[in-house]
């Protein structure tokens, strides 16, 4: 899918959008973290409790009529109904961006029915869209999952590239003794990550500069994406950070030998030597196929919190996820929104992970 090419790169605006409970949570997370005045952080919810605990440069109660700010129940047909609903002030912010990146938690009934229609809005006016998604664990049920894999199918239609953090790799990581408040922390922690390394990358001129017209050319290139990022503090640990970027172990992997396009950017608080900056793009090299488009750029970034940085964009791989074989076809679809019922779910089986979340929202602030 090809977008139009914005030219001014210093005016470039990024729209950080949090949708749903899990996408305003990550948003909550970072907004006073990031300074950067090229972007503005939204969050997206039909919750209206979430939101006036949000933390953001601005928010969008979407479909207020339809679910009066209660929420869409786990129900992605309330959820794009809302979008719909509220598309008039979901536009007015999306023109003001030149790129998206979407944060968002697949599974619910507003980030999962909402994020594909907001990307397709983003998609009809040539914006690139970047999704990073979590998927449910497995422990909150087959409804869960297979709303979430539609979602996922969905957002894939409409964004430029989908990343796709499960759940379930939180508890193959950190173990399972850990508290689900801050196995959710830890994930954010990483949605973070990746959220500010991109900004970093798309902000910053860098020395050898990945420019919006080599990222728009990655971007475009059809199927699986994944990013990673690595830090570290002295040059000698640079391997290390490479391996951190190329294997983390939260982000859905996919076959990296497969991917036709890759950027490789190394943010630095002062300089990094030819042969570290050579030994990392080789490697790098060495994991995709002769063919992919790679792309290396290298910023000098005084105000990093680490003295290197590697960030790592792979797109166009052949997936692992496993997809589920008979997903259900009455959940419904953004190309199907006349047919779409505003019947809140009825399901006793889901788990209601706002409920849980919502209790540890910061408490309001202005920045
Ligand atoms: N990693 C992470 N996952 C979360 C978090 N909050 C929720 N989730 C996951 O995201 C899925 C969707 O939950 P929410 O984002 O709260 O749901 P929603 O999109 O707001 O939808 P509704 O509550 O039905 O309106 C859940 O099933 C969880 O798996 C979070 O803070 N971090």
């Amino acid at each position: 899918m090809m977008f139009e090419l914005v030219e001014n790169l210093d005016g470039l605006s990024i729209g950080v959008f949090g949708i749903g409970g899990c996408g305003c949570n990550t948003v909550n997370t970072i907004f006073n973290e990031v300074q950067n005045p090229q972007t503005k952080f939204y969050c997206v919810n039909t919750d209206k409790v979430v939101l006036e605990h949000s933390q953001s440069d601005d928010f969008v109660l979407i479909g207020a009529e339809l679910t009066n700010g209660y929420g869409a129940g786990a129900d992605p047909a309330i959820g794009l109904l809302a979008a719909q609903e509220s598309e008039e002030q979901l536009l007015t912010l999306i023109k003001s961006c030149d790129i998206l990146l979407c944060a968002t938690g697949l599974g619910g009934g507003t980030g999962t029915g909402a994020s594909p229609y907001i990307a397709k809005l983003a998609k009809d006016l040539n914006k690139p869209v970047i999704c990073l998604a979590t998927l449910p664990f497995i422990s909150e049920g087959d409804f869960r999952r297979k709303v979430a894999e539609q979602g996922l199918d969905e957002l894939k239609q409409f964004a430029n590239a989908v990343v796709t953090l499960p759940n379930d790799q939180l508890i193959e990581v950190l173990g399972n003794d850990i508290g689900l408040f801050d196995a959710f922390k830890h994930s954010n922690q990483i949605l973070h990550s990746l959220i500010t390394s991109l900004i970093d990358m798309l902000c910053y001129q860098g020395l050898i500069n990945v420019d919006l017209r080599d990222f728009q050319r990655v971007m475009d290139a059809q199927g699986d994406a994944v990013l990673g990022v690595g830090k570290c503090a002295d040059e000698s640990d640079l391997q290390m950070a490479l391996t951190q970027a190329l294997s983390n172990p939260l982000v859905s992997s996919v076959d990296m030998s497969t991917s036709t396009g890759v950027i490789v950017q190394i943010n630095c608080v002062d300089e990094i030597s030819l042969g570290s900056y050579n030994t990392i793009m080789d490697t790098v090299r060495h994991q995709v196929s002769p063919n992919a488009v790679v792309i290396c750029g290298a910023s000098k970034i005084t105000c990093l919190a680490n003295n290197f940085e590697i960030l790592i964009i792979a797109t166009g791989a052949k997936s692992q996820l496993i997809h589920a074989k008979n997903i259900d076809e009455t959940i419904p679809k953004v190309e199907q929104t006349t047919k779409a019922k505003a019947v809140v779910s009825s399901q006793s089986d889901i788990f209601d992970i706002p409920a849980f979340i919502r209790s540890q929202s910061p408490a309001p602030s202005v920045k």
